[in-house]
């Protein structure tokens, strides 16, 4: 497997890890926050903005791209990093969770999942080894194996058969996976809140040797403080050589407890849709820009932001472009809002260094907001 991970140093006041991730395209410092790219594009964003947010590695989606424009195209036009012009790491999650959370009408078997398609309506299939061979055919540096995320809550014996399933799933994507060489595979660890179905799911998994793995079946709608006690009970159960990624995880407070717990990745499509409909992140919480309270508001959306869109644009002026549905409006907001989490995460490396990660979370949850009763 061509992903290697370096541990480079452990938080001294908490759990949390400094590293640094190696890939075909690149290395990207850890803990990291990925912007999601599902259709090929991170939406508004040109690969040079995203460079210049300091993004090195970007998520795009095997279920996606598979219907649209469909697997082919992308692997014809020299796979996905040639395709949308990104020469940083990519991150493809290999579709079970958007079968689940797209698709209404599905089946799951041990084959696979049989679904429809939530733009055409046609039926598909979706297998570990399909899903397999659409990453192998996007060419992106790390693949998710195929998995199943249950909804929450589920039951003990439904989330038990599920796990057992989604380990024999890893299996056939391992035996599936052809381009070993250039493209690092991820095992994705379920078991939803229940501890000894974590371990059984971490013991199948690490067993298998794959180069990182995922924490899957949080961010679902189960209360923070679950998703804390999940952490807390299973990133000890994953190597210390080897990355550990928390999925669609998210705003600002889980990005901290999650790196306190030692996750090394996250990615969260939050930052950019909720940019879409003008809501920002600031250091000093959410800000809902379109508000008339902003109208004659001459003052950058947040005045401890050194980003482009900070720099050189004020509230009224990005209400009157939102409020009129003028593209460049919601350009300027995800361009603010991906780079506030990805400073926020710089942030964090910088306090792990200094071995004082739990004073800023302590720090930065009173300026955001996030420990008013
Ligand atoms: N394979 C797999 N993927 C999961 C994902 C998708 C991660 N982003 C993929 C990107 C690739 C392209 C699309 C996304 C998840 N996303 C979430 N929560 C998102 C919650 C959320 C939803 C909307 C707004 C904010 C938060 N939990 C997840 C669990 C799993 C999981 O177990 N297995
Ligand atoms: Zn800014």
């Amino acid at each position: 497997m061509a992903i290697t991970y370096e541990l480079i140093k452990t938080c001294k006041q908490t759990g949390a890890r400094l590293g640094k991730v190696h890939t075909p395209h690149g290395s990207f410092e850890t803990p990291v926050f990925m912007p999601v790219g599902t259709l090929a594009t991170v939406k508004t964003m040109a690969p040079e903005e995203l460079k210049e947010i300091g993004a090195n590695i970007i998520l795009s989606n095997t279920y996606h791209l598979w219907l649209r424009p469909g697997e082919d195209v992308v692997e014809e036009a020299g796979g996905l990093h040639k395709f949308m012009n990104w020469d940083g790491s990519i991150l493809t999650d290999s579709g079970g969770f958007q079968v689940f959370s797209l698709s209404d009408m599905r089946q799951i078997e041990e084959e696979g999942v049989h679904f429809r398609n939530h733009i055409s309506g046609a039926k598909l299939f979706l297998s570990p080894e399909k899903a397999m061979h659409i990453q192998n055919s996007l060419g992106s540096d790390i693949m998710m194996a195929f998995d199943e995320c249950p909804p929450y809550p589920a039951s003990y014996d439904y989330m038990k058969a599920s796990v057992e399933r989604t380990s024999r799933w890893a299996e056939r994507c391992l035996e599936a996976h052809q381009k070993p060489g250039q493209q690092g595979l991820f095992g994705i660890i379920q078991g939803g809140e229940y501890e000894e179905l974590r371990k059984q799911s971490a013991r199948d998994l690490t067993s298998l040797d794959f180069p990182g793995y995922a924490i899957g079946g949080l961010s679902v709608g189960e209360p923070k403080d679950v998703m804390n006690k999940v952490l807390d009970f299973t990133t000890p159960l994953l190597p210390d050589e080897k990355p550990r990624y928390l999925m669609g995880v998210g705003s600002p407070d889980s990005l901290v407890d999650g790196a306190m717990r030692g996750v090394d990745m996250f990615d969260c499509v939050l930052p950019t849709r909720i940019a879409r409909n003008g809501t920002c992140m600031t250091s000093n919480g959410r800000l809902v820009v379109r508000n008339a309270k902003f109208a004659k508001d001459f003052t950058p959306i947040d005045e401890n932001c050194d980003c482009y869109t900070c720099r050189n644009y004020t509230k009224a002026y990005i209400r009157h472009l939102i409020k009129a549905n003028e593209t460049l409006g919601i350009r300027l907001t995800t361009y603010h809002n991906l780079y506030f989490l990805v400073k926020l995460m710089g942030q964090v490396r910088n306090a792990i260094k200094e071995d004082r990660l739990g004073d800023f979370r302590d720090e930065f949850f009173e300026q955001y907001g996030f420990n008013k009763p």
